[in-house]
């Protein structure tokens, strides 16, 4: 079985990102050990693009699993995921999550979720306002 390393080098080379050459990978586990892919598909129109970690947070959805236990992410030099991906992740990791950030030579550092987005506005935050809504 290959490692989690391994994996992320394969699944970088299906990254598409012909506009920034910049492939990324992103592998997520739930709870249950389960393993989601996710790779950065860039688009001629470039803001359509999407970043690895949002896919893999698709392909564990759409798998039926909203609890994300852990993530790697591979790229160049190690990212950080940006903004938007740490909001998108922050709806199914707690605080406690750990994100690992991996270079394609294996050097990796570690941050939990609640570093990386400290302050996290969380579905919790919309309970209250949900109760009461007239909406949907
Ligand atoms: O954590 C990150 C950082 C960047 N990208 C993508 C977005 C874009 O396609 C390319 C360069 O920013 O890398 C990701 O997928 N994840």
């Amino acid at each position: 079985m290959d490692t989690i390393p391994d994996q992320l080098r394969a699944l970088l080379q299906k990254a598409y990102a012909p506009y920034s050459r910049y492939p990324v990978a992103a592998i997520i586990r739930t709870p249950n050990g389960r393993l989601f892919f996710g790779v950065n598909v860039e688009n001629a129109a470039y803001p359509m693009s999407r970043c690895a970690e949002q896919v893999a947070v698709g392909a564990m959805v759409a798998g039926g699993e909203r609890r994300i236990a852990e993530v790697w992410v591979m790229g160049l030099n190690a990212p950080t995921p940006c903004g938007g991906c740490r909001q998108v992740l922050s709806e199914f990791a707690g605080p406690e999550v750990a994100v690992h950030c991996l270079a394609q030579d294996g050097q990796e550092q570690v941050y939990r979720m609640a570093d990386l987005l400290p302050f996290a506005f969380r579905p919790e935050d919309l309970a209250e306002a949900t109760k009461t809504a007239d909406g949907p």
